[in-house]
């Protein structure tokens, strides 16, 4: 069934399910791209860690069904959820900072890294109600939603159990060689159809951080984020370099004393990307409790 065809009864049970467990969330984030590999995973981190360093309350729920990534990028395998008195429990992340951030992903239950699922269409879209139903985030600031890339099954579903939940919108996540392919345009389209507000493209993997003496450079051509973001009069947020430092922060953060928090907030790419951020926030979206 197509977004278009849901029934009027689908509507309100939709309806019902989102007001209740969503209620003490103020503002909802999805990140979504076109293809793999573009560092969708890795800008849901970022905003996650960059908002708890501001002082927001953050929840991260990884919808990315076949392979998900975030229990590992932030440091949580081998980690279980369970059953509250409210519902599912999310997974904290120890953090420095006085914000929390926990995490909620198809990962947790599914054991071993390098398990994966392989479900049909409706499994797919009753997990992704059950994570939006029965999951207790209590009182969060921003729940950003990690999807998979392209546009399937799991988003027509998150569009639907969301659609009366009044998400902020989407962070749509590209890079230089990709902009130009039709996948970014699809998802930007797909936004249109399901009347999803896009809050800005993010040109990720443009330039490079030399490990050295942190100066940027340019390595393949950029601009391309840009322009597709004024082709579809939607914001540009702006670019992040390749940080081979990142890559680090996520891969050693187990043997470092200190917090995943702590270290990203002494990265250079995060002096890059809070100001991705303060354009995202200095959009000043009502959000769902005011
Ligand atoms: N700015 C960056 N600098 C350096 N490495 C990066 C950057 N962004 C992402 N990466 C690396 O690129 C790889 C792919 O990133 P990531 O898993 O975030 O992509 P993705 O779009 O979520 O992929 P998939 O859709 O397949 O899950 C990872 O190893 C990640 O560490």
């Amino acid at each position: 069934m197509s977004f278009d065809e849901t029934t009027q009864e689908d509507g309100e049970e939709e309806q019902a399910v989102a007001a209740v467990s969503l209620a003490q969330v103020k503002h909802i984030i999805l990140i979504l791209s076109g293809k793999g590999g573009v560092g969708k995973s890795s800008v849901t981190i970022q905003t996650a860690l960059s908002l708890c360093i501001m002082g927001y309350k953050v929840g991260v729920l990884d919808i990315d069904l076949t392979g998900p990534s975030l229990p590992r990028m932030f440091g949580l395998e081998g980690k279980s959820i369970f059953q509250g008195a409210d519902g599912w429990m999310p997974v904290k992340v120890d953090t420095n900072a006085e914000a929390s951030l926990s995490v909620m992903s198809l990962g947790f239950l599914l054991g071993d890294r390098g398990n994966s699922v392989v479900w049909r269409g409706p499994k797919k879209t009753a997990m992704i109600k059950q994570f939006i139903k029965d999951v207790y985030w209590g009182e969060l600031d921003y729940l950003l939603i990690d999807t998979p890339p392209g546009t399937s099954d799991e988003h027509i579903s998150i569009a639907e159990n969301l659609r009366y939940a009044e998400p902020d919108g989407a962070l749509v996540v590209t890079t230089p060689q990709s902009v130009a392919t039709s996948d970014v345009k699809k998802e930007l389209n797909f936004c249109k159809k399901v009347n999803l507000n896009v809050l800005g493209i993010i040109e990720n993997m443009s330039g490079f951080i030399c490990p050295y003496c942190a100066e940027c450079t340019n390595i393949f051509s950029s601009g391309g984020g840009e322009r597709l973001a004024k082709e579809f009069e939607v914001p540009y947020l702006g670019n992040i370099p390749i940080d081979p430092k990142f890559v680090e922060l996520i891969e050693n953060q187990k043997t470092e004393e200190k917090t995943l928090t702590e270290l990203y907030e002494a990265s250079p790419i995060y002096q890059i990307f809070k100001d991705i951020m303060q354009r995202v926030l200095d959009q000043k979206h009502p959000g769902r409790m005011s």
